[in-house]
């Protein structure tokens, strides 16, 4: 057996509302010890500027091109991950020295895999050289230059807790996690089979929603919602969307979805439109699923939203299926993604495949991420 490591992931997602932080021990494969984990938020400020590089990335051809103000952002974004890095490590009694790898995910600002073009801004080196720990970055450019959609890369990661967990009682295979994001993803845990890809939007839109219309980040405990009603032409004009008939399944950009014209709801019912939006969108793409999941274990910030998880627990109880929240069975539904991102880079230490045929599209199971080696030496500069 590989050496046990310890690693630390770090994740900034498509919602854009900080970075998570986790520390795991793992051998890459089947040990998974699951330790701290927090979120530091970004101030509004910094989002702003997120948001606004995402706007200027839509131009890049070229995945090493920083147009407008991308490269400062990405060097801000990099040191705000050292800071974290940092403030964890503090917070936890942990010397940098005994952390083996960080796995760095970054900020996807550009996601067009049928271009073969995926952009995480995030500087391995700088990481590597701020926080004094190896790291391995630009988890996803492999797998797109192997015929692959470059997401997602968390199924790797959900396989080995679901081996965790199918000896609990009470919880029917198969097994799906669904991440809910700002885009939401699914996994399929089968007989030996993994499929998994991007199930539609998940918060975004209703992120979007509210900031637009209450000046809110997010609809916090779907309170918005709450008070409104669905409007089924708007609900049908998202699911009627060709992403979710096609017949090959892609993953998908945080701009594929745009939230409805400011005339088309009042506030309330479009809160409560887009949160049932969210819902169905992930039980209508597990219908492309080799079988209707009995299980499904939700992560991601979208299960803190009552009103998506009513709606979801609805309509996968008319399937059979029943739905539980990551806390539900020990696991933790904000740290995950951060997790994987740790056991990701193991895995990469290792030349393991970090994505398969039915997880990505890929052609093979590839591994990919490249690697900063920290600093040699006593820190000193040298003279
Ligand atoms: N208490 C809450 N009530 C309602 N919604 C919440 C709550 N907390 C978080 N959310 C929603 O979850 C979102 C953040 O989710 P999460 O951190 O899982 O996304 P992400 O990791 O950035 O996205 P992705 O998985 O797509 O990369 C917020 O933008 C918000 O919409
Ligand atoms: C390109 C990109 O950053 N995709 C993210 C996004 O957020 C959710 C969904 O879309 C998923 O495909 C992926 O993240 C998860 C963590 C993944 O790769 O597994």
């Amino acid at each position: 057996m590989s050496r046990v490591l310890k690693a630390i992931g770090l994740m900034s997602g498509t919602s854009m509302d900080g970075i998570d932080v986790a520390l795991i021990e793992t051998d890459g494969d089947t040990v998974v010890g699951r330790g701290p984990a927090t979120g530091y938020a970004y101030d509004p400020a910094f989002r702003q500027r997120l948001k606004r590089g995402l706007d200027e990335a839509r131009t890049i051809r070229d995945r090493q091109e920083r147009p407008g103000t991308l490269a400062e952002l990405e060097r801000d974004l990099t040191l705000r991950h050292a800071d974290s890095v940092k403030t964890f490590l503090h917070e936890n009694n942990i010397l940098a020295e005994d952390v083996d790898v960080i796995g760095f995910h970054g900020q996807t600002v550009l996601h067009r895999p049928a271009e073969g073009l995926t952009v995480q801004i995030g500087e391995g080196e700088m990481l590597a050289r701020e926080t004094r720990i190896d790291v391995v970055y630009d988890m996803r450019a492999n797998d797109m230059i192997h015929g692959g959609q470059g997401a997602p890369l968390i199924p790797a990661y959900h396989a080995v807790l679901a081996r965790g967990l199918s000896e609990r009682q009470g919880l029917k295979a198969p097994i799906a996690f669904v991440n809910i994001g700002g885009i939401s993803n699914l996994t399929f845990i089968g007989e030996g089979e993994i499929v998994a890809y991007d199930s539609g939007p998940g918060n975004t839109l209703i992120d979007q929603w509210v900031e637009a219309h209450a000046g809110i980040p997010f609809d916090q405990g779907g309170m918005v919602a709450s008070e409104g009603s669905v409007l089924p032409e708007l609900a049908d004009r998202y699911l009627s969307h060709p992403f979710f008939s096609a017949a090959k399944r892609r993953s998908l950009d945080r701009n594929d979805f745009v939230p409805p014209a400011g005339s088309e709801a009042s506030l309330e019912d479009g809160a409560r439109t887009l949160a049932y939006v969210t819902a169905a969108a992930i039980v209508r793409s597990a219908a492309h699923l080799p079988a209707i999941p009995a299980t499904y274990i939700i992560c991601g910030g979208g299960r803190l939203n009552p009103v998506i998880m009513r709606d979801l627990a609805g309509l996968a109880e008319k399937a059979g299926s029943r739905v539980f929240a990551a806390e539900a069975l020990e696991l933790d539904g904000d740290s995950m993604e951060a997790e994987a991102w740790a056991y990701l880079a193991v895995r990469s230490l290792r030349g393991l495949p970090l994505t398969y045929p039915g997880t990505t599209g890929v052609s093979r199971p590839v591994s990919g991420g490249r690697r900063a080696a920290k600093p040699t030496g006593t820190g000193h500069a040298e003279v």
